[in-house]
């Protein structure tokens, strides 16, 4: 199912495949977030509890997050009757290196290939191209024209990455409030931004024990806003031990994730945390991330209020669209050399 087949490209170093018992997470926040839409003071509250999220697992679950059930339905319907086309319908979408949107089936983590298929789309009107180190990052949605009700289900998503703009805002809101900042001091870099949402599919996988869904990685925007059907699969690693942890899926909720750049901006009081997919033998199972990210001409560094003498940035400065642009790349083949984190941005201190 998928169209895809268990080969050599998909099996991981023995180190980083999952182990045959699962961990459940205990201890993963989960944060209600409806005082929000109650006039009152609850919002210092609701902060220090994003804020205590952040630093300690990188990781958490929002409910009561105002967005109507029946838009998250009408989205996960719109995904399931994308990736049930045939495969040349599905490939006549397919995204190429230039044009990172459209269909997908060969993506790579670190330069193994994830079990997984992807359709991803920018939620509103695409950012103008922008050159990037390696050449020009061009935005442009590769909607299927002929699936039967497929205008319908464009809205279905377009309606769905509105909601998922404002709860991205409001999180956006709360984490500048944890660190002190002005409520909107982070508001400005996502005028002209890069977001996208990403549709996944991961087939039953003949092999769960060898392959992954989606290898170790951190996200590398400012913030993901995940929303997972019942079946599990996703699996973070625990700051206080290392150990792989797999997050239950929770009814009418969405996992939130602090990415690298919430990192860089805090100067490390927050750190994004590791994840993978584990994918298993029976059933397939679907996600949905919001990767909300800023303008390509961004340039990220720890803000200004967060760094002091005693507290210097712990990071040179580096240009957005050329890191998403470098690991978008990397992520479409196999290549040989290391994929581009930020620790190739940290700056070595010398303490004294
Ligand atoms: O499918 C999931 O649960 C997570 C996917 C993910 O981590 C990603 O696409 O970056
Ligand atoms: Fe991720």
């Amino acid at each position: 199912m998928g169209g895809l087949t268990m080969d050599q490209a998909f099996v991981q170093a023995p180190e980083h495949r999952p182990k045959p018992i699962v961990t459940e997470a205990t201890g993963i926040p989960l944060i209600d977030l409806s005082p929000l839409a109650a006039s009152g003071g609850a919002v210092d509250a609701l902060a220090a509890e994003v804020g205590a999220a952040s630093r300690d697992w990188g990781f958490f679950v929002v409910v009561g997050h105002g967005v109507p059930a029946e838009t998250v339905a009408r989205a996960t319907e719109a995904q399931r009757a994308f990736f049930a086309l045939p495969a040349e319908r599905k490939a006549a979408v397919r995204r190429n290196e230039a044009e990172p949107l459209g269909y997908y089936e060969s993506e790579h983590t670190k330069n193994v290939r994830d079990w997984k298929e992807v359709y991803d789309l920018v939620p509103r009107e695409p950012p103008p191209p922008a050159a990037v180190a390696d050449g020009e990052l061009v935005f442009d949605n590769k909607w299927p024209q002929d699936l039967p009700g497929f205008s319908f289900r464009r809205e279905a998503l377009e309606e769905y990455a509105k909601a998922m703009e404002e709860l991205a805002f409001k999180l956006l809101e709360l984490i500048a409030r944890s660190l002190k900042l002005r409520p909107d001091r982070l508001h400005g870099f996502f005028k002209d931004q890069t977001t996208f949402i990403r549709l996944n599919h991961y087939p039953p996988c003949p092999s769960p024990d060898l392959a992954l869904g989606v290898g170790r990685h951190k996200d590398a925007g400012a913030l993901t806003i995940l929303y997972q059907d019942d079946v599990g699969g996703l699996d973070v690693r625990r700051r206080s031990d290392g150990e792989w942890v797999r997050v239950r899926p929770v009814p009418d909720s969405f996992i939130i994730n602090v990415g690298d750049l919430i990192q860089v901006w805090s100067n490390d009081r927050y750190e994004s945390a590791e994840h993978r997919v584990s994918v298993n033998s029976a059933r397939e199972r679907f996600s949905m991330p919001y990767f909300f990210n800023p303008a390509t001409y961004t340039m990220v560094e720890p803000v200004e209020e967060l760094v002091s003498k005693d507290d210097p940035p712990r990071y040179d400065a580096y240009n957005w669209g050329d890191f998403f642009s470098t690991r978008k790349n990397s992520n479409f083949k196999k290549l040989n050399v290391e994929n581009i984190q930020i620790a190739h941005f940290k700056k070595s201190l010398v303490l004294a």
